[in-house]
């Protein structure tokens, strides 16, 4: 079965009060530019490398405006490095950097969520998107679940 996305896999929901997480990021897979839904997130990387690419909001209020979205700081993380962010620090988007080599980060949401936003790079447009798990506690979801865009 080939897995285009990155995998988003459930470990501990801490009684309704956080979600932990680990996330397997496949050779230069990334996800897309993405709030928190006002939760704390943090992330740590297990193995290989990824990098963080932290973004401004877009001020696209207006459906037909277009604007590139700024892009405020790129940060390479290496294994054990942890970092943070909450939705007024900005945006992000993670990528695998490598061609060859797959990566693990685990996350911590508090509160957990069942919805972000995204964003599309060129125009600062916005979609509300589902996030869903591949697996949970071990075991794999429903395949009939939502499709995640994140
Ligand atoms: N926040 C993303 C992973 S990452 O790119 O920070 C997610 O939960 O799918
Ligand atoms: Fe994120």
């Amino acid at each position: 079965m080939v897995i285009n996305r990155y995998t988003r896999n459930l470990i501990d929901e801490g009684n309704g009060k956080f979600n932990l997480m680990l996330v397997c990021w496949g050779p230069s897979q990334s996800s897309t530019i993405h709030d928190h839904a006002d939760a704390h997130c943090f992330m740590k990387l297990l193995s290989g490398s990824l990098q963080e690419v932290k973004f401004e909001w877009p001020n696209t209020e207006q459906k037909e405006e277009e604007q590139e979205m700024v892009v405020r700081e790129r940060t390479g993380l290496k294994p054990n490095q942890v970092c943070y962010i909450n939705d007024s620090i900005g945006l992000h988007r993670v990528e695998n950097v490598s061609h060859s080599d797959g990566a693990v980060s685990m996350h911590l949401y508090c509160p957990p969520f069942s919805s972000c936003t995204v964003f599309d790079q060129r125009t600062g447009h916005r979609m509300t998107c589902p996030v869903t798990f591949w697996t949970k506690f071990g075991q794999k979801v429903d395949p009939k679940r939502p499709k995640a865009c994140c």
